[in-house]
């Protein structure tokens, strides 16, 4: 019998829709994996901020893992907000329980708009509990910064920290690019254990409309990773995907809008989308980008 990829996302709700559960969801859809939640936190947020943040106890989260692991068969997960302590352990504890592998971290600290997403003293918590479970952690440059306490200033920092974060145990790495200075490329510099090294490289779009792009990269490279996609291979849909959500803004909310979930898929049906593929050089895999 022909059934889709079960994934699942442990995270935050944000009432505005653009980041954490919502956009795992709605990216999980979109990708054509059936896409199961844990959630950890209650953001009453929008695309000005985060107005309130209330945690789950751990009992709830440790319920919501069990009924997940005892009726599905989950291919793939991604962890987001997890805000504290209780609510890394009880996940450390639930995922090892049920032997989920393939685990991508999004190692959620702060929104945009600067509300923290994750208690300082929990920062520790992920590096040792979280981390060597994963099958790739998703850090951005701050978030990097932090996991590796290494000042991320120019290629070689990026590498130096990408390797400190590795040595946490994470069996992969990607330090995404959306927070460097770069005004023309976004580059997203993966690193794994055995050494292979890929750059994922686009052009810079313009837009204020960049609410749950972490999130949503994160939840394509579940979603691909679940339908049993091979890494590179799901890394460069992951970096597809989010390109279309930002080139195609939806102009929701008065801040920073979300971005636009259904346009890669509606890219594609509409065959507006070429795979281009670029020289090595710019690309050290060898992969291009679609552009739009
Ligand atoms: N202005 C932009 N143009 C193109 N890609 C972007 C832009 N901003 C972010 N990205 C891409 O979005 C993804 C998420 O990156 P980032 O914004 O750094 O994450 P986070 O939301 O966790 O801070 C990465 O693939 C990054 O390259
Ligand atoms: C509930 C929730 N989870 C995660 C985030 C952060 O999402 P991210 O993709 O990093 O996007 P921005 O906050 O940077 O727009 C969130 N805001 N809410």
């Amino acid at each position: 019998m022909e059934t889709k990829a079960q994934v699942l996302t442990i995270a935050g709700s944000d009432s505005g829709g653009g980041a954490g559960i919502q956009a795992d969801l709605k990216t999980f859809q979109e990708l054509g994996a059936f896409g199961c939640s844990v959630v950890t936190a209650v953001t009453a947020q929008n695309t000005l901020g985060v107005h309130g943040i209330y945690p789950m106890d751990r009992k709830a989260v440790k319920e919501q893992l069990d009924a997940i692991g005892t009726d599905f068969d989950i291919r793939a997960l991604k962890t987001g907000m997890l805000f504290d302590a209780g609510i890394i352990e009880e996940t450390a504890q639930g995922i090892k329980r049920y032997g989920w592998e393939q685990l991508v971290i999004d190692p959620v600290m702060i929104a945009k708009g600067g509300a923290s997403l994750l208690q300082q003293e929990a920062v520790e918590a992920i590096k040792t509990m979280l981390v060597p479970l994963a099958a790739i952690i998703t850090p951005n440059i701050p978030e990097a910064e932090v996991l590796s306490g290494i000042d991320i200033i120019d290629k070689a920092s990026r590498r130096m920290a990408a390797e400190a974060i590795l040595s946490l145990g994470a069996e992969a790495v990607i330090i995404k690019g959306g927070h460097s200075t770069d005004p023309d490329i976004a580059e997203d510099f993966y690193l794994d254990q055995q050494g292979t090294a890929i750059l994922l490289r686009s052009e810079r779009l313009q837009t204020e409309q960049t609410h749950g792009t972490g999130c949503t990269f994160s939840a394509a490279l579940t979603a691909e990773l679940g339908k049993g996609k091979p890494v590179e291979e799901a890394l460069f849909t992951a970096k597809e995907f989010i390109q279309a959500a930002l080139a195609h803004p939806l102009h929701i909310g008065h801040g920073h809008g979300p971005t636009h979930h259904a346009a890669y898929k509606e890219s594609i049906e509409k065959e507006v989308v070429h795979l281009v593929r670029e020289s090595s050089d710019l690309f050290s895999n060898g992969y291009g980008q679609r552009r739009y």
